[in-house]
């Protein structure tokens, strides 16, 4: 697993492409090499065909076109030993980090289209309310971390106990966590702000979500305090030798936690969950996918909207917040869109007539879309 990077070696900036959207990162680029042991993430592609017939792999380029790297073809064989399917995408590695991108053309339907299948078993889930729940169920009663995640709120502390569960799923023999943790992003790749410095926070020039953030890593690093003190069982101290471990494994919970209500058996109950490949989508306010809970089956499907017409080569999206501005972007996954339509100031018909009416006074008519939008939409 990649994660042992110290914080203190690493240069974080802010910066902004030319479409306008901020996004942190503690380095500006990504490092394309396929070694895991060096903390580096695992992306490149090696020649060999993967084993099963149902993921419809692209023919692997030397050098890709779209200067997309594919997915290590390890990514997909240790979910398809284990039921997760994918139909018509493939896994690359881009500017935000991997992404799921049509691997064929996919045609307009009437009805929404199936393009991944991922089975609860290979998920870490963890219900929001008491009794608290999770599953798979890998935490044995009586383990220290039982109590530590049952020392907390269900419904506030979903990250932490998510983080917890994360943790230990990394800690344990053949979980599936321990193979998927390869292709999750390191402490220098993700852009989580739990990650940032505090001159980092200075500069974000966002005063009330620089303080934010510092009461998240403060609440996250009282946490690993009070339960990774010096007295504790090296069973838990192996799950996060130092705060920084367990900062990251909250950052990867708040981006990419996909909250959902789900039914398992009778019961139907709100649910915090890490779902593996479906976390690699990356957002879009238009998105051309959407989550769908198959209940029969208890398992979690990435659907194309119904109508949708997805080329080869473009990327799969779904909408991560809807109703929520810029700075709840930037609080939970580290960026910013400058299409943000939450980031647009709402003029009702009336006020838009006033405005023009107004400006008409000083000879201004017909302003460009654009004026019309609040400056203060990046982040
Ligand atoms: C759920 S993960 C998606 C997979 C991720 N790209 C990866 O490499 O593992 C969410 C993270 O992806 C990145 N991301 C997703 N959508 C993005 C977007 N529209 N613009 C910039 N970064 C994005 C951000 O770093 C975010 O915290």
């Amino acid at each position: 697993m990649a994660i042992s990077v110290p914080l203190h070696q690493l240069t974080y900036s802010f910066f902004s492409n030319p479409q306008g959207q901020w996004k942190w990162c503690a380095k500006p680029s990504y490092s394309f090499s396929n070694n895991s042991q060096n903390n580096i993430r695992a992306i490149k592609a090696s020649v060999e065909t993967p084993p099963f017939p149902l993921f419809q792999n692209p023919k692997l380029e030397e050098t890709p076109a779209d200067g997309l790297e594919p997915a290590d073809p390890d990514f997909y064989k240790i979910g398809y030993v284990r039921s997760m399917r994918a139909y018509g995408v493939e896994f690359k590695e881009g500017p935000d980090g991997f992404g799921v991108f049509a691997s064929k053309d996919i045609e307009p339907r009437r009805r929404a289209r199936l393009v991944m299948q991922i089975p609860l078993e290979l998920m870490l889930t963890i219900r929001q309310k008491l009794p608290w729940m999770f599953f798979p169920d890998i935490v044995p009663l009586g383990h220290p971390i039982f109590d530590i995640i049952n020392s907390t709120d269900p419904e506030t502390d979903w990250d932490l106990r998510l983080a917890c569960l994360l943790l230990y799923a990394f800690d344990q023999d053949d979980n599936f966590w321990q193979l998927y943790g390869d292709f999750l992003p390191n402490a220098d790749e993700c852009t989580s702000l739990l990650l940032a410095t505090e001159e980092d926070l200075m500069e974000l020039q966002d005063p009330n979500l620089a303080s934010t953030m510092r009461e998240q890593q403060k609440r996250a690093r009282e946490f690993w305090e009070k339960n990774w003190h010096s007295g504790v069982p090296l069973k838990i101290k192996r799950l996060a030798h130092d705060p920084e471990r367990f900062i990251w494994a909250v950052s990867i919970a708040q981006s990419r936690c996909i909250n959902m209500q789900v039914r398992i058996g009778a019961l139907v109950q709100d649910a915090n969950m890490l779902i593996p490949y479906a976390d690699m989508l990356n957002h879009s306010f238009q998105p051309n996918c959407f989550f769908h809970w198959r209940f029969k089956d208890r398992m979690l499907e990435v659907m194309v909207n119904a109508g949708q017409h997805v080329r080869r080569g473009e990327e799969m999206t779904v909408n991560y917040m809807h109703g929520q501005m810029n700075d709840m972007l930037m609080q939970r996954y580290g960026f910013s869109s400058p299409v943000n339509p939450w980031n647009v100031i709402q003029f009702s018909g009336d006020a838009r007539i006033h405005l023009d009416s107004f400006l008409s006074v000083f000879n201004i008519s017909g302003l460009p879309e654009e004026y019309y939008h609040n400056s203060t939409c990046s982040a």
